[in-house]
């Protein structure tokens, strides 16, 4: 068979949730989060030999699968959930497809953090290859799928969102590709009820980024089971998000502009777990019900006030240093009620808490960013804060052993895509 020969790099950023952690968990409850300059890129070339080989740099994983086997597995499905209309539910399919390729793939596997890594891709990857009419499913070539991250794993800068993003971003495209470039009578039959965009399949357009943004959600359920949907948003849309998630669907609210906040990002270096910490707080929840609802109001009403300020900061002129200090001293005020709010809802640390001490010493507000329990804490930097000072600050967290991350750049891109193909190269 002669098709082109692909190699695409897609890669998406990590974030930092600013304010609305936990509490946007819960119904209507708003949270702010930013894109930052460290990123997630997933590399996928296609490979005459008949394998999916699956490399995770920052797992120091790597292993080959047979597509014969996947190709077998995914059909044997296809043909057993045909309901009476002759229709089939591919997410249903994709997902007990992915079970039985794990117990053939991965059950050796002892790592939790490459068996979830693993699960994502196979997820995503049969649930693209299940949207091929099931007599067509044989020409598909193999692929090598290889994944470098810029982003501390497990820490609550978004590596998993990113992962997933990049990695639905790649597999999605693979089949917009391969969609269009079977050539004569090898043209590949989509289910027809598959609404994919596989015309123009080398450019993203925002209904491309909106299913990459779901099929990332779907993702991140694997990874933590109940997420808010925040975290995918963000890490596929870039820029600044506000989300409420709600039963009938999320609102989300993007700007596409940078953010013009300085802050430090510190690693704790003490690895937790968002699920763990989400139950903890629904734990919490169901024995104070009412106190609880008014933390959420709390933290609501915080997180409001943090974008209006965010939107009032980017009309202020710089040179206006009286201005500029009267809004970054309400936005501090409002960082130490938020992890104020955070610590009652019990998902600080001692190591967070002592972050938040040394910044404090210097002069700097800080408050932890994500699920808590470790991981990190961001610090707002003024632009009338003295450059010795914050020196001095950043000495003394390493001095503790904290990893500290400056010029970080927040809200910039979402996902990219960078495609090459060579024509008529034999597969
Ligand atoms: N670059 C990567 N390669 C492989 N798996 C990754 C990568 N980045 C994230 N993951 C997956 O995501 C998990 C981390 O998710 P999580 O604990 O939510 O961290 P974070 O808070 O950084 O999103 C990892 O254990 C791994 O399964
Ligand atoms: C606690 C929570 O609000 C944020 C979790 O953030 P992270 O994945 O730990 O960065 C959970 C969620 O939004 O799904």
């Amino acid at each position: 068979m002669f098709v082109s020969q692909l190699d695409i790099t897609c890669s998406a950023p990590g974030k930092i949730i600013l304010s609305g952690e936990h509490s946007v968990v819960y119904p209507g409850k708003p949270a702010i989060a930013a894109s930052i300059s460290k990123r997630c890129h997933c590399r996928l070339t296609t490979n005459p030999d008949e394998t999916v080989t699956i490399g995770l740099a920052s797992l120091n994983f790597t292993r080959s699968l047979s597509l014969n086997e996947i190709v077998k597995v995914i059909k044997s499905r296809k043909g057993q959930a045909l309901d009476a209309a002759g229709k089939c539910d591919l997410e249903e399919i994709s997902r007990e497809s992915t079970t039985a390729l794990l117990e053939l793939y991965a059950s050796d596997i002892d790592s939790s953090g490459i068996k979830n890594a693993l699960h994502i891709i196979m997820f995503l990857l049969t649930s693209m290859l299940s949207r091929i009419e099931k007599d067509h499913l044989s020409k598909c070539p193999g692929v090598v799928l290889t994944v470098n991250s810029d982003l501390v794993l497990g820490a609550g800068s978004g590596s998993s969102a990113a992962f997933a993003v990049s990695v639905a971003g790649s597999i999605y495209t693979f089949l917009r590709w391969l969609s269009s470039s079977m050539q004569g009578d090898h043209t590949l039959a989509l289910d027809t009820d598959v609404n994919i965009n596989r015309n123009s399949w080398d450019t993203i357009t925002s209904e491309d980024l909106n299913f990459i943004n779901s099929l990332a959600f779907l993702a991140e359920k694997i990874t933590h089971g109940t997420p808010s949907g925040l975290d995918n948003t963000i890490c596929t849309y870039g820029g600044v998000v506000k989300l409420k998630r709600y039963e009938a669907g999320n609102e989300i609210e993007k700007t596409r502009a940078m953010l013009p906040l300085e802050v430090l990002l510190i690693d704790t270096g003490v690895s937790r777990s968002t699920s763990n910490l989400v139950a903890k707080v629904a734990a919490l929840k169901s024995r104070h019900e009412l106190i609880f609802d008014q933390l959420l109001t709390a933290l609501g009403s915080v997180t409001e006030s943090f974008l209006d300020i965010l939107k009032s900061l980017a009309k202020i002129d710089p040179s206006d240093d009286k201005k500029m200090e009267c809004e970054f001293q309400k936005l501090e005020d409002l960082i130490d009620m938020n992890q104020g709010l955070l610590t009652s809802l019990g998902v600080s640390h001692p190591s967070l808490n002592q972050i938040i001490d040394i910044c404090k010493d210097h002069g700097l507000h800080a408050k932890l960013t994500g699920a808590g329990g470790g991981g990190y804490a961001f610090a707002v930097i003024p632009p009338t804060f003295g450059r010795h000072s914050m020196d001095k600050c950043i000495e003394e967290l390493e001095r503790a052993k904290f990893k500290v991350y400056r010029d970080l750049k927040l809200g910039g891109p979402g996902f990219e895509m960078k495609v090459e193909k060579n024509e008529n190269v034999q597969m």
